[in-house]
């Protein structure tokens, strides 16, 4: 099968010829720069309605001369997300070549096909997927049919967020390249530095991980106010990246500890960028994860990854009619059908060896994706010993400061939270300099191992409880959540009740103090994000979820909750 692909969702015009026979990819472009300042949808769509047919024309003259009239088995063309200017020049071009041609046409989910040219390039079976481009950046793995996002930005695209940088210090479009440049070049020549390695002077940034979810409208601000301040725009541009990778890299850690997968594929626009892709490859690296990122004709926007998973959805069946090819600014990549593939879900709930633990071991060391706990003691005395290791792919600076901040944060939200009736571990010791706490150990297994209704309502008061003590808990997933099923199951079976039944909280370390509605909000819908993530049929555990929670708290922070759920949403 051949397959003609076409993306024009923002700024790059482009073409491309799929041969699945060959398995080879020939990708025509022909990208819009903007005069000043960042991309204009006007102007956008302007450069689609010249570029579009010249790339298409091209492509079209190249298949024909090949393989004679007949080359050119499907159409496929990118449907959205994208600017609904630029999207409906594509769409229309793309109706009307399917049209002439007489074949069918592809509707392509252009995040999905970021995610799929990754998988298909490295052979990967099921692999978590970073997305990192100019308007997005999100986590996706595959569960029951779909890609669920596992963890995404709460506000700017990666892309975006360099670039609001590079406007502002008067830098053309596009910015990212040329915040690499200049962060290589001051890592280079900082007297600090190390031959260009990663220990160059580190500007302090806002770091924002909540759960999988992300921000950085936070350090694109604190990028200007620097550059506003005099601060060198080259130590700006080191910072930013070892900020906003560092988030990056630590959320993906995060979700192939979640999912427990064990193969990363990296794509988008910024996932050229050499720093990021170091990163990634040496947690992937450090936690015995296969890491794959696709040549850069593959990462920035391009046909060729439309025209290789139109060829994919074309051999499905996964075609569409003209009369319901309307484009999608906003098309998730969570709405499509995943027709084209099969086999096992990357969501199994509660990988990572024995840290899912359904009672294997309860004794064996389990690593987290921040730290690594070990079991010492029997019985009532039976202690975790947690250790968040050093992370080698973060800058030493950031990496102390992370490590330390989080574990006073855990140590003394644990006991407060206690203190007001939340169910925690007790702690016992904290050493800094290593930092290292010692905890009770609570529960038989985590709620991701024994995924029940009544284990999320509980969560849901407990949560309610903490906030009303002003407090976050900041990452309550459902691997945060410690449960003992076999003592419900005594005391329902048998009215037995020898010790009560508990949802241990644990894990505190991202927690802070907050009264704000928006702050409780955003946990709900971290945990909410975890249990669509690995549950396959989500909705009842959410509802007795909220249902805890609007029993025991404000009924004004789940209104919230609806606003944040759709403010992720890519526009
Ligand atoms: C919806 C679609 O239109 C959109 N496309 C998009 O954002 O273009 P993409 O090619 O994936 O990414 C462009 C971004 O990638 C950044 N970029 C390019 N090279 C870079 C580099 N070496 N380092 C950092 N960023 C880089 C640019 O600054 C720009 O923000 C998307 O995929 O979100
Ligand atoms: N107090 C405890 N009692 C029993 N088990 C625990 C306790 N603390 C941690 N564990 C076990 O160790 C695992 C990892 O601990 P924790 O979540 O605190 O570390 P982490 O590295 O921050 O993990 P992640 O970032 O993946 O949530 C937990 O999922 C749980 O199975
Ligand atoms: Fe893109």
């Amino acid at each position: 099968m051949r397959v003609l692909g076409i993306e024009g969702t923002a700024w790059c015009a482009s073409a491309a010829l799929y041969d699945a026979e060959t398995d080879s990819v020939l990708i025509e472009s022909d990208a819009y720069e903007p005069d000043s300042g960042g991309i204009h949808p006007r102007e956008a769509a302007e450069h689609m309605s010249e570029a579009i047919p010249e790339v298409v024309d091209h492509m079209l003259a190249v298949a024909e001369d090949e393989h004679g009239p007949d080359a050119i088995d499907a159409v496929a063309f990118s449907r959205g997300p994208g600017l609904g200017p630029c999207l409906r020049i594509v769409g229309t071009a793309a109706r009307s070549l399917a049209g002439t041609l007489d074949v069918p046409l592809v509707g392509v989910n252009h995040m999905v096909a970021h995610l799929e040219i990754g998988r298909h390039r490295s052979g990967f079976d099921n692999p978590v997927c970073l997305n990192a481009s100019g308007a997005n950046a999100h986590l996706l793995g595959y569960h029951d049919g779909r890609y669920r996002v596992l963890g995404e930005t709460m506000d700017a695209g990666v892309g975006n967020a360099i670039d609001k940088f590079t406007r502002h210090v008067g830098w053309s479009h596009p910015g990212g390249p040329k915040v690499e440049a200049a962060a290589a070049e001051f890592a280079g020549t900082d007297p600090g530095a190390d031959g260009g390695d990663s220990t160059a002077n580190l500007l302090d940034l806002p770091y924002v991980v909540k759960g999988m979810d992300f921000s950085f409208s936070g350090i694109s601000s604190a990028a200007n106010d620097a550059a506003d301040d005099g601060v060198p725009v080259g130590e700006i541009c080191f910072s930013l990246q070892e900020h906003a990778f560092a988030m990056l890299t630590e959320v993906s850690e995060r979700a192939l500890s979640l999912t427990g997968a064990d193969e990363l594929v990296l794509g988008g626009g910024v996932a050229q960028n050499d720093r990021l892709r170091e990163m990634l490859a040496a947690m992937c690296e450090a936690r015995g994860a296969d890491f794959h990122a696709p040549e850069p004709r593959f990462l920035r926007d391009n046909a060729g990854m439309i025209a290789v998973l139109g060829a994919k959805m074309a051999a499905a069946g996964d075609t569409v009619a003209i009369s319901e090819s309307a484009v999608d600014p906003n098309f998730r990549p969570d709405q499509v059908p995943v027709t084209w593939r099969d086999g096992e879900s990357v969501a199994r709930g509660g990988g990572g060896g024995a840290a899912g633990g359904a009672a294997r071991d309860p004794d064996a060391d389990r690593r987290g994706a921040e730290a690594t706990v070990t079991v010492a003691g029997s019985g009532e005395d039976r202690r975790v010993i947690k250790r968040r290791v050093p992370k080698s792919y973060r800058h030493p600076d950031l990496d102390r400061t992370l490590r330390r901040d989080r574990t006073v944060a855990e140590a003394r939200l644990t006991s407060e939270a206690r203190r007001a009736g939340v169910p925690t571990p007790l702690v016992d010791d904290v050493d800094l300099a290593s930092a290292t706490l010692t905890l009770q150990y609570v529960g038989d297994r985590d709620l991701a191992a024994a995924l029940d209704e009544r284990w999320t309502e509980a969560v849901g008061r407990h949560l309610a409880r903490l906030h009303g003590a002003g407090i976050v808990h900041g990452d309550p997933t459902t691997r945060n959540v410690r449960v003992s099923p076999d003592g419900v199951g005594r005391r329902r079976g048998n009215g037995e009740s020898d010790a009560p039944p508990e949802a241990y909280l644990i894990d505190f370390g991202l927690g802070y103090h907050t009264g704000h509605v928006e702050d409780h909000a955003m946990d709900l819908h971290v945990f909410e994000g975890s249990i669509r993530a690995t549950a396959t049929d989500p909705d009842p555990l959410i509802a007795a979820f909220e249902a805890g929670y609007g029993a025991a708290g404000d009924d004004e922070v789940l209104e919230r909750l609806r606003d944040v759920a759709d403010r992720g949403r890519y526009r």
